[in-house]
């Protein structure tokens, strides 16, 4: 298993593999004389597992023109495709934010120093008023008045202006922090759950007990597909396995990655024959699709996928119902692939 891009990054190597990646990530921070600084250490991690693509598109185009791999640039890398631009996303939400707040704040205190302006000039010409009795002295104190008024009209006109304004602003930033948080739970590549937001849902359906099924979908001889066609054509299959199960999910059926080639989901109130029927139509859907190169319109071959799944029993936690249906999924690969089995 590899790693999900998610924010905050999640990685699901098994020890070997992780091992090897730190051994690789070693030698590059050695050869291209990066400190083994955490930051660094995750841009060359993730460069040498190959989960993150455009990192290591980015990385490769700078070798090539042997641009040096500066600590600026290793940091930038780490911020834009590690950390997929998150922090610069909320610290500027929070910054717009503070600055409608400040702004606001300030309109309020203006509106009250004119409305208190205008509370002392008021007072006095009512004072004055009463021993009034000059006609022209009361046309001064009429104007007077007016004046008075129309500054608290003026006033609380540009309150209200300011204030529509910044109403419209706040509903700027609140999108904006849907769509942060949204991309938060969100994988890149697939546009199905990633691996953090599958764990939380997992874990929400294991503590309220309902009855539901995991399924765990792995595509068949998915390296072999890489090796013959490149893993951009990889990650378009990906791509065309994920729609096909988004098109089966719904408010409470839910897709998401898994890790790597491997994809899930989850059948909520769903009996294991519905769950079994349902995974056995996307795995024939899969295998009678007939996927070919774009541009050249050359035949890809079939590609197929193996699945395995598991039901909530009474006292399940995500670890056992993912060790179940991972079970299954291996009998799957090993009575030959493009199958479907259940533990
Ligand atoms: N294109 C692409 N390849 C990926 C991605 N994530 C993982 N892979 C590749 O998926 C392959 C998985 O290979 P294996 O675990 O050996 O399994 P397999 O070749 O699918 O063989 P079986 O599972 O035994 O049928 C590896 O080569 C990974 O590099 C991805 O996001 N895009």
């Amino acid at each position: 298993m590899s790693k999900t891009l998610s924010f905050p990054p999640v990685y699901q190597h098994a020890f070997l593999q992780a091992s090897e990646n730190l051994r690789q990530s070693l030698l590059l921070a050695n050869r291209y004389q990066t400190p083994v600084t955490p930051v660094n250490y995750a841009v060359w991690y993730e460069y040498v597992s190959g989960d993150n693509q455009d990192l290591v598109n980015s990385i490769d185009t700078r070798l090539k023109k042997n641009d040096p791999i500066t600590p600026e640039v290793t940091q930038y890398l780490y911020e834009k495709y590690v950390l997929m631009g998150m922090p610069e996303r909320l610290s500027n939400t929070n910054n717009g934010l503070k600055l409608v707040v400040d702004n606001t704040l300030e309109n309020i205190s203006r509106v009250e120093a004119a409305a208190s302006e205008c509370n002392e000039g008021l007072t006095q010409s009512q004072v004055k008023l009463e021993s009034c009795n000059d006609i022209d002295e009361l046309k001064t104190l009429v104007s007077q008045i007016l004046t008075n008024t129309q500054q608290i009209t003026n006033s609380s006109g540009e309150l209200k202006t300011e204030l529509t304004r910044s109403t419209e602003e706040i509903m700027k930033l609140r999108q904006e922090l849907e769509a942060v948080k949204e991309m938060a739970r969100t994988d890149s590549l697939t546009g199905l759950l990633n691996r953090g937001a599958f764990d939380n849902e997992l874990q929400k359906l294991c503590s309220k007990g309902h009855a539901f099924s995991l399924v765990l979908f792995d595509i068949d001889k998915f390296k072999r597909l890489n090796d013959s066609f490149g893993h951009l054509l990889g990650d378009k299959v990906l791509q065309f396995f994920a729609s096909l199960l988004k098109s089966h999910s719904n408010d409470i059926h839910i897709a998401a990655r898994f890790g790597g080639e491997e994809l899930a989901m989850l059948f909520v109130h769903c009996r294991l024959e519905e769950t079994f029927m349902i995974t056995e139509k996307i795995r024939e859907k899969f295998a009678a699709s007939r996927l070919k190169k774009k541009g050249s319109h050359e035949s890809i071959g079939q590609v197929t996928v193996s699945a395995g799944i598991s039901t909530y029993q009474n006292n399940d936690t995500p670890i056992s119902l993912i060790e179940r249906a991972d079970q299954a999924l291996y009998r799957s690969k090993a009575d030959g692939r493009n199958q479907v089995n259940f533990i």
